[in-house]
């Protein structure tokens, strides 16, 4: 996969009211953000969103409304790009350099990435960067208890954004802060007052940093970030968890318990010896035939038997991005790492799934 011509996406998330489109209005205008094309998707056959971004000659604003991308315009997106990019360069003006999608209030990202891994046109093109979550500082913690699409924007982010910190006291952000890092530990969380922030602090989430050229394992994987269960603690042969996982300073592994009963679980799933094509490729499949909708989001540096470079996987629910080969010095030891965000899907299940076609290999 080449990924120094692809062309860096945003997708910034929110529920209902949650300070989207404020924080656009102010990323937009920034410097580091010319030439960027912005996708506002609205429910509605009138959507209002696009006509508050301020536009200039240095960016162009698309609208998709009369439906969510994430369920009935999926098809869209890439006909929408490919329209706008046509009428840019129609009109003399360059291809856009970043692309950041807005999304409903009540969209679930999920389906948003897996359209940009999944189809053709798009996946050849373009790149995810971040998710950026707007989580209202006032609203934030109820929203989180009632609706599940919104604890999913939480787990899926890259970004999480507390925002109208200006409304509530130092006492009722803690609280919050915790609640978001608890779904999802590995995000950096900002406080943001009328979209006020920083651009560099939005992008460049993603593996390969096209402006440095570089690859950035840690940054995107944050495997440190999560509790860690290791595949060695899950062999029939040793049934109890080693005290490797219980080490001090290891993020919680608590999940996060919503009222609907649903568990969101962050956590990283380490294999110490290189794993075999077969293995992995039957551990992923049944995973994702099992348990495909509850899979939020997957990370992975992955070191295979066959190959010496080591190979990054990004899946989002069923789908995998076509593996990545990485040059073997971008990390620093041969383990493989599987970050999950799951809900109500248990570390345990994950690993012994895993345990079951490394172990009977022999049998397969
Ligand atoms: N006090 C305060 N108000 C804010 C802040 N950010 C946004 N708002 C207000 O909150 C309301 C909703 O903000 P939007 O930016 O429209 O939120 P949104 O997420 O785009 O909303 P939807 O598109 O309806 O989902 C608006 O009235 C904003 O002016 C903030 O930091 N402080």
């Amino acid at each position: 996969m080449q990924f120094t011509t692809l062309t860096p996406v945003n997708v910034l998330t929110g529920f209902l009211g949650s300070g989207k489109t404020t924080l656009l209005n102010r990323w937009v205008r920034q410097a580091s953000m010319r030439n960027t094309l912005i996708v506002i998707n609205e429910f509605g056959d009138i959507g209002l969103d696009h006509q508050l971004i301020t536009q200039s000659d240095e960016q162009a604003v698309v609208e998709m409304s009369s439906g969510c991308l994430c369920c009935t315009l999926r098809g869209d997106l890439s006909q929408t790009l490919q329209q706008a990019i046509a009428a840019l360069l129609a009109e003399g003006k360059p291809a856009p350099s970043r692309v950041v999608i807005e999304t409903t209030g009540l969209a679930d990202p999920a389906p948003i990435l897996q359209l940009l891994m999944t189809d053709h046109w798009l996946a050849h093109r373009f790149q995810l960067d971040s998710v950026v979550c707007c989580v209202d500082a006032a609203n934030g913690e109820a929203t989180l208890q009632a609706h599940r699409e919104s604890q999913r924007q939480v787990a899926i982010a890259d970004r999480l954004l507390i925002t109208k910190t200006d409304l509530v006291d130092e006492a009722r952000l803690a609280p919050l802060a915790n609640q978001i890092a608890s779904i999802n530990p590995a995000a950096e969380q900002w406080q943001v007052v009328n979209g006020n922030l920083s651009p560099e602090l939005l992008v460049g989430a993603g593996l390969f940093r096209g402006d440095s050229q570089r690859y950035q394992v840690d940054q995107w994987l944050k495997s440190a970030s999560y509790h860690v269960h290791h595949a060695a603690d899950y062999r029939a042969d040793k049934p109890q968890q080693s005290s490797i996982s219980a080490a001090v300073g290891q993020p919680t592994s608590q999940p996060t318990l919503t009222r609907h009963g649903e568990n969101i679980n962050a956590f990283c799933f380490c294999v110490e010896d290189p794993i075999t094509p077969d293995a992995l490729e039957n551990w992923l499949d049944l995973l994702m035939s099992l348990m495909g909708e509850k899979m939020l989001r997957i990370k992975a540096i992955v070191h295979l038997t066959d190959r010496d470079e080591p190979l990054a996987l990004h899946g989002v629910q069923h789908i995998f991005h076509p593996p990545a080969p990485l040059p073997p010095s971008s990390v620093n030891d041969r383990v493989s790492r599987f970050v999950f965000i799951t809900q109500d899907v248990a570390p345990a299940s994950v690993a012994q799934l895993y345990t079951f076609f490394t172990s009977s290999k022999e049998a397969l």
